[in-house]
Parts: C-alpha cells; sequence; structure tokens
C-alpha cells in the first residue's frame, strides 16, 4: 500500500479541512503551520495556518486559539482514516533551536498541547484544537536547521511509548540535496517514519531532472541516506508540486509526467517507496485534468495502476 500525503494550511483562499476530507485519495494530511519557535524555555510557539481561524491567539503569545475549523474537522478526518500531522517550520517559518534544553521544552509543548488530551497538563498546557490530537509530527525546516532535531524528535517518540496502544508518527521534508542541512543529523539520529523527499525547487536532483533525463534525480541515494538512518525501514516519498504555481518555475510535472518516475521507482524500490507527497491541497484541488479530476486524484491513479 502506497499513500498520498498533502499540506494543508497555508492554500490560497483555502476551504476548511473537511473539505478535503472528502477526498478519497488524500491519506496524510500535514497541517501548516507551527511557524515560530519558542524563544527559549518556558515561551510558546506561534501558529498560522492561512485564512482559518478567528485570528485570536492565547495572551502573549502568538499561538492562534481560535482554530474552530480545525478542532470541529480532525474528527471528521479521523472517522474517514485520514491521518493528521502536525507540521513544524515551513518556508516562512521564524525557526531555531539552539539548546537542548529547548528542543526538549518544544517537544514536551508540541505533546502536551497537541497530543492527547491528558487531564494532569490541561492548566498547564493550550489545547489549540481542544480535545483532538494529532497522529503525529512532520518537520518541514527550511532554513537555521541542524541541531537539536534530534533531541527534539526522541523526545517526542519517548512521550509517543507511553501511548503503548496508539500509533504516532514523525516525518520530515528535506529538499533533495544530499546532506539536507536542515534535517540530515535529524535523520541520521532520530527515528522517522515518513521522508518525503521535496523534489522540486531544487536544481541537480528535482523530479524535473527525470523528466530531462539529466541522471542526477537522486530517489536511489535518498534511499542509502535512509538505510543508514535511525529508521531503515522509513518510507520514502515523491514529493511533487500539485500546480504549476505551487513551485519554482519548471519544477511542475504533468500526470503524464510523474507516471514514468512512479513505476521506475516503486518498481526499483518497492519496500521503501511510501508514496506521493504534495504541496499543496488547495494548488492540487484547482489543477484539474482534462477528466477533471484534481492533481491529487491524478497521483492516486498512478499510484494504483
Ligand atoms: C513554498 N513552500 C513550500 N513549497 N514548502 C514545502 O513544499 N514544504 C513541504
Amino acid at each position: 500500500k502506497t499513500n498520498l500525503a498533502i499540506y494543508w494550511g497555508q492554500g490560497p483562499n483555502q476551504q476548511r479541512l473537511s473539505h478535503f476530507c472528502e477526498e478519497t485519495s488524500l491519506d496524510i494530511i500535514n497541517l501548516g503551520f507551527i511557524n515560530i519557535f519558542p524563544e527559549a524555555v518556558g515561551k510558546w510557539p506561534g501558529s498560522n495556518f492561512g485564512n482559518q481561524c478567528d485570528g485570536n491567539v492565547y495572551p502573549g503569545s502568538e499561538l492562534l486559539s481560535g482554530c474552530h475549523q480545525i478542532w470541529e474537522d480532525i474528527p471528521v478526518c479521523k472517522e474517514k482514516g485520514k491521518t493528521i500531522m502536525l507540521s513544524i517550520g515551513g518556508e516562512t517559518a521564524w525557526e531555531y533551536l539552539s539548546s537542548e534544553l529547548q528542543a526538549v521544552w518544544f517537544a514536551d509543548f508540541l505533546w502536551y498541547s497537541f497530543g492527547p488530551q491528558n487531564e494532569a497538563y490541561t492548566d498547564t498546557y493550550p489545547r489549540p484544537f481542544q480535545t483532538n490530537s494529532v497522529d503525529g509530527f512532520d518537520f518541514d525546516i527550511e532554513h537555521d536547521g541542524g541541531a537539536f532535531y534530534a533531541t527534539m524528535i526522541n523526545r517526542l517518540r519517548s512521550h509517543f511509548a507511553e501511548y503503548p496502544d496508539q500509533t504516532f508518527y514523525i516525518s520530515g521534508a528535506p529538499q533533495c540535496q544530499i546532506p539536507d542541512t536542515q534535517l540530515s543529523n535529524a535523520i541520521s539520529n532520530s527515528f522517522f517514519d515518513f521522508i518525503w523527499v521535496q523534489f522540486y525547487n531544487t536544481a541537480g536532483c528535482s523530479a524535473r531532472d527525470f523528466v530531462e533525463g539529466t541522471g542526477s534525480f537522486n530517489f536511489g541515494n535518498w534511499v542509502d541516506v535512509i538505510k543508514a538512518s535511525s529508521n531503515p525501514e522509513a518510507k520514502l516519498f515523491v514529493g511533487l508540486p500539485a500546480a504549476e504555481a505551487a513551485a519554482n518555475v519548471g519544477y511542475y510535472l504533468t500526470p503524464t509526467e510523474v507516471a514514468p518516475l512512479v513505476e521506475t521507482y516503486m518498481e526499483l524500490y518497492p519496500k521503501q517507496f511510501g508514496g506521493i507527497m504534495l504541496w499543496e491541497a488547495t494548488y492540487s484541488e484547482n489543477n484539474l485534468s482534462p477528466d477533471g479530476l484534481t492533481y491529487a486524484e491524478s497521483m492516486k491513479e498512478i499510484l494504483y495502476n
């Protein structure tokens, strides 16, 4: 079984989450973003979900407190079998981990605020999605990365272990150049379930390179990175822009161009090949094929043909 992962939260004039949870082609939805990191231990992170939420924040923070569409819609999505991840970072994030203590604090904050509701902590941590728990945390670290992410992820996994009857995931969205400055340390030193490589916006390793036959599309090299990582069984996804306008010029592939890439690499690496990741949901929605399929639906057809 391969999966279709998609980002939601930063789309132009986007529809609410439940709208996308009606789409059967979507398996994993990454809610973006926790885009401001805690300045210090004890400080709160900040969030941004585009046109969603009501604009209110918890006093003295930039953490959105009125995301009613999200807390109303997560149960709908889970009822439809979606995996809901909370994504940390994003392109415009103010992100910086500067100490082990800060990394541990950040992990604890995310867990007690967005993980399973724990009565012992409700007066210490906010519940931005109320009683909803996310299914895991995604790391879309685009700059200022490097150290301490492994610490943060290992801390999160220690919390996961407190709920042995539930499954929680860690994922990451590195750029395609190897080693990825931001996440290579974390991938080596902490356990990822999914790695969705952004095979776009970086020349010399992109999906466009596959189409042009330059030989530098590096999915195979990423398989080696995963085999050498803390979780050699991690699933590797082909990250793609869901429309022309969703990436820098030249990086978008039509479904016709994607099909041979997927067939080739699903065949070469059946164990590692996890599926396709798309940036992002609203672009996909507005990018219909001649027979009226969203880009995500076209990708799902490619995965299952
Ligand atoms: C414009 N920012 C992005 N394209 N970000 C991502 O693709 N993150 C996975």
